[in-house]
């Protein structure tokens, strides 16, 4: 049977990284999707902006929002601090078995929470059910239309605090002007877009960061 893109990606990584070593794991991924085939990955150039972004806050609990393959996943897990936790939520389970051998074959697991299921299902269930008090920083890489009622949710869920930033790739492109307008009008954020470009292309993109003000 044909294989699918994400089962190549696995492959450029199991051929090409070190196990253990997230860096070669994003390195391999990036070198596959830029001469190989493009995926759907934040990529290398938004992907520095996430890693400063991360890397400032360094946050002890992430939300990300779209595993798909696992890139980003382990980009972020890779700057944690040493009892810092990564939560990310993936409802296709073809994709969540390749993130799950992309998480582990950067040796993340034990900062990675891998929940297979729906942002709308699980949100309500961080507190109760993995003992998260607040969040420190989500990341939105899901489909761009649930951007804003997930932000919502996470609001009404008392998971954001004063300082809690919300960082949201592809709001350019593909875009999400419902929640962009959201977090840029709304007093209860500060916004901030990082200019960039689409993942191994030159059309324009960017991610928008947005600081919860409590
Ligand atoms: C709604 N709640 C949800 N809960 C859990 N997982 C969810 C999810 N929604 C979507 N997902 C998963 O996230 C992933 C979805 C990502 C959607 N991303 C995009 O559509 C996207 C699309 C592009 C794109 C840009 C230009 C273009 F020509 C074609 C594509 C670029 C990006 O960086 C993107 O992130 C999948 O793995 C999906 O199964
Ligand atoms: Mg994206």
């Amino acid at each position: 049977t044909q294989s699918t893109r994400p089962q190549r990606l696995l492959g450029a990584v199991q051929k090409n990284a070190t196990r253990g070593d997230p860096r070669s794991v994003v390195k391999a991924i990036d070198e596959f999707c830029r001469h190989k085939e493009w995926a759907m990955n934040v990529g290398d150039e938004k992907g520095c902006i996430l890693d400063s972004v991360v890397s400032e806050l360094n946050p002890a609990t992430v939300l990300e929002l779209g595993t798909y393959c696992g890139y980003s996943t382990v980009r972020i897990a890779s700057l944690l601090p040493p009892h810092a936790k990564l939560i990310t939520l993936e409802f296709n389970p073809d994709y969540a078995k390749i993130a799950c051998q992309v998480i582990a074959w950067a040796g993340l697991e034990d900062k990675i929470q891998l929940v297979e299921g729906s942002s709308a299902e699980w949100i309500p269930k961080m507190k109760e059910h993995f003992g998260v008090k607040m969040l420190d920083l989500v990341f939105m890489d899901h489909w761009k239309d649930d951007y804003l009622p997930d932000t919502k949710l996470l609001e009404d869920c008392g998971l954001l605090r004063k300082g809690s930033v919300l960082l949201a790739d592809n709001v350019i492109c593909p875009g999400s002007p419902d929640y962009l307008k959201y977090v840029r009008r709304s007093p209860r954020y500060k916004s901030q877009y990082f200019r960039s470009h689409l993942e191994y292309t030159k059309a324009e993109d960017g991610l928008e960061k947005s600081v919860f003000l409590g």
